[in-house]
């Protein structure tokens, strides 16, 4: 912090990037603050509430963060049971935890380290219930960081990543707090009790749509990084003779090892832009609804939601192929992926469970679907959804990125009107619409897959097109965004064939192409891993250094084990001496005998 102030770094994206420096193989038990506490403040308290609290969170005066999910519900919010009563005699909030599922718990960093939270909590005033809202709440005393009157704080144990973290439990029992702790920038309460209606009600979601959005920067993050180990391994470690009786090969010339890792380091940049993509998409809607314009929330919600399922789906699925392809060391925490891998699949279910989300974005499709059948115009984003279905491919040998963003737009559009027509076919056979919703959620998720894929293919091309960038550098992410689009479809070639948009020829085309892009990329992978340019220190990786002394650093990393503090560990005296005793005290007595 004190240094992050001497070095005058002020913007949200430099101080990010200096904390995981610092902390590089941990989660820092201050990233709820900085990330979901601090700027809820910002964005949801009212200007006054603002200049008040944001100066301390920044200052980290107050350290916070978000408090929402319950023992008894995480994804349906209207469920949550933490009530907060306006009592207008003392103008104040009393939060409660009625019942036992009502206990807040998994919220980061409230067990030992926050002194306040943004509690999620159903608002009562005049005997009516107005839905959740969020309210500051001071949790520990500020002079010696002891629990407040009122409250049962505490850790709720080990987890498969988030070491860092400590995830808690807390219990309110009729707790006070100011009227003015209410986040009011939206919806408010007057001293009267007077319950003020916000423009829309999912306005208090906004915290959870602004992180769904830095997540897909994560997933970025974690596959790129786990990329890097996997392929600069790969370039030291040799193994087998590739020409017989020739010397062994470095595992990256194998075609198996290229189809595993390439791939994957295409997704990595397609994700890093996808990201960047997501960003400017996030500033400029949230901005509009900052101003008081709501109309492009449901998009900015829909696009937020599935993109975060996506990227984070593919990133896990990417780290752990990684991970194999580094054989057996990819199984120690020497390699670094597992750390990775474990922190970063948390991502599949915090911030909203991902086939919870996928069917958040399915459903504004399936209403898209409707609105386009209907000869309304719909937002450009998805504008693919009124396309001619009977369409053929024009795919050729170049594989042009005109012909497969057609691909990519014919798949989802085709997968989303599959889906739209069973929901509509289900409605006809007399279910009830959510029942008839419920029936064809599978192939939603399948369709809203497509269109995320759809996205992030088109985005790829958007920008090679349009940014300036000398040729060299244009060629070989040209051949990156190719082998992205492609692969993609190889694997999933059913869902690209069931109309006979490709004929065999183009089949043959798009497999010929994959190895060739392999090819194409071999000689410029490390160089391409290298360009993330994540320091030795960050990857905390013996496998993926940057001078690739992988034997040297695995031999040292092995010897720090605590196991080797001693030649004779204790467990021999304790346990495996005494039993060979016994042993052998027996065999004498059954010589005897
Ligand atoms: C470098 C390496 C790092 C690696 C690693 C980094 C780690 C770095 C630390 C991270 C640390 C983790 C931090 C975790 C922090 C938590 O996890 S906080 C808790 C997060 N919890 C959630 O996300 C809960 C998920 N649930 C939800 O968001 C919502 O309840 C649901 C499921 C989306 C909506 O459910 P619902 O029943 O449909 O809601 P309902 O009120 O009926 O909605 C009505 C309408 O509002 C719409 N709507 C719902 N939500 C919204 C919204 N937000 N905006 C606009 N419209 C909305 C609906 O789509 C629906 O629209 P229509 O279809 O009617 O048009
Ligand atoms: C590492 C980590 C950190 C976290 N940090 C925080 C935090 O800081 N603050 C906080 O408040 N919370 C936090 N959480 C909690 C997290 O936000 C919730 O766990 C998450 O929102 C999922 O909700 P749930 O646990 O209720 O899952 P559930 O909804 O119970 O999911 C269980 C299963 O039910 C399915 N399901 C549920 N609803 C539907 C539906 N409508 N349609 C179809 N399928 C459905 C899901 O797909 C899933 O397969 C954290 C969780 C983790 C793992």
């Amino acid at each position: 912090m004190d240094r992050m102030e001497e070095l005058g770094f002020r913007s949200e994206t430099d101080r990010q990037i200096f904390r995981e420096a610092a902390a590089p193989v941990e989660l820092s038990p201050f990233g709820l603050h900085s990330g979901m506490f601090v700027p809820t403040l910002e964005r949801q308290g009212t200007p006054e509430q603002s200049r008040k609290w944001v100066p301390l969170g920044k200052s980290f005066k107050m350290i916070g963060t978000y408090a929402q999910t319950e023992l008894g519900h995480g994804t349906f919010i209207r469920g949550l049971e933490t009530t907060a009563t306006f009592d207008p005699e003392t103008q104040e909030f009393i939060l409660d935890s009625p019942t036992l599922s009502s206990i807040k718990y998994w919220p980061g960093n409230v067990a030992k380290t926050v002194n306040h939270c943004l509690v999620m909590a159903q608002l009562y005033t005049q005997g009516k219930c107005h839905g959740t809202h969020l309210f500051l709440v001071q949790v520990r005393n500020m002079e010696d960081h002891t629990i407040m009157p009122g409250l049962e704080i505490g850790d709720i144990g080990p987890k498969l990543g988030f070491d860092g973290v400590d995830n808690g439990f807390m219990r309110f029992n009729k707790y006070r707090i100011p009227r003015m702790n209410m986040l009011m920038r939206y919806a408010k309460v007057l001293e009267n009790g007077d319950y003020i209606k916000p423009k829309n009600a999912k306005l208090t979601y906004g915290a959870m749509v602004m992180i769904r959005v830095f997540i897909v920067m994560d997933a970025f993050k974690t596959l790129s990084r786990a990329a890097v180990i996997a392929v600069r391994y790969s370039a030291v470690r040799r193994q087998s003779e590739l020409r017989p009786g020739g010397e062994e090969a470095q595992v990256m010339d194998y075609q198996t090892q290229q189809y595993k890792l390439f791939p994957l380091l295409a997704t990595s940049y397609a994700f890093l832009l996808a990201a960047e993509g997501m960003s400017q998409i996030y500033a400029k809607i949230s901005s509009d609804i900052e101003r008081g314009n709501l109309e492009d929330m449901p998009q900015l919600h829909a696009l937020a939601c599935g993109l975060k399922a996506f990227c984070t789906w593919v990133a896990c699925e990417g780290i752990e192929v990684c991970r194999m392809s580094c054989g057996g060391h990819g199984y120690s925490h020497a390699s670094g992926i597992p750390k990775i891998y474990a922190n970063i699949v948390g991502a599949c279910t915090y911030e909203g469970e991902n086939t919870v989300m996928m069917l958040q974005t399915a459903r504004y499709l399936s209403k898209c679907y409707i609105r386009g059948q209907r000869g309304e115009s719909l937002p450009e984003l998805i504008q693919y959804l009124t396309t001619d279905l009977n369409v053929k491919s024009t795919l050729g040998e170049d594989c042009s990125f005109e012909s497969l963003v057609a691909a990519y737009s014919h798949r989802a559009a085709r997968m989303v009107a599959v889906a739209c027509k069973l929901q509509q076919t289900n409605k006809k056979k007399g279910m009830a619409g959510h029942d008839a919703w419920n029936k064809s959620t599978v192939p939603f998720i399948a369709a809203t897959k497509a269109h995320c894929h759809l996205f992030i293919v088109r985005n790829f091309v958007t920008i090679l097109s349009q940014k300036k960038i000398d040729p060299a550098t244009h060629n070989v992410l040209s051949q990156l965004c190719t082998l992205y689009a492609v692969y993609g479809i190889v694997e999933n070639m059913g869902e690209f064939m069931q109309d006979g948009y490709f004929n065999q020829d183009q089949v043959s085309i798009l497999n010929r192409k994959v190895l060739a892009l392999l090819e194409d990329i071999r000689p410029n992978a490390v160089a391409l891993v290298d360009a993330f340019d994540y320091p030795d220190h960050l990857l905390q990786s013996c496998l993926g250094r940057y001078d690739g002394q992988v034997y040297e650093a695995l031999y040292e990393y092995s010897k720090s084990s605590p196991l080797n503090n001693t030649d004779i560990h204790s467990s021999y005296y304790n346990y495996i001496r005494p039993m060979m005793q016994k042993r052998s005290e027996s065999k004498n007595i059954s010589a005897k005998l």
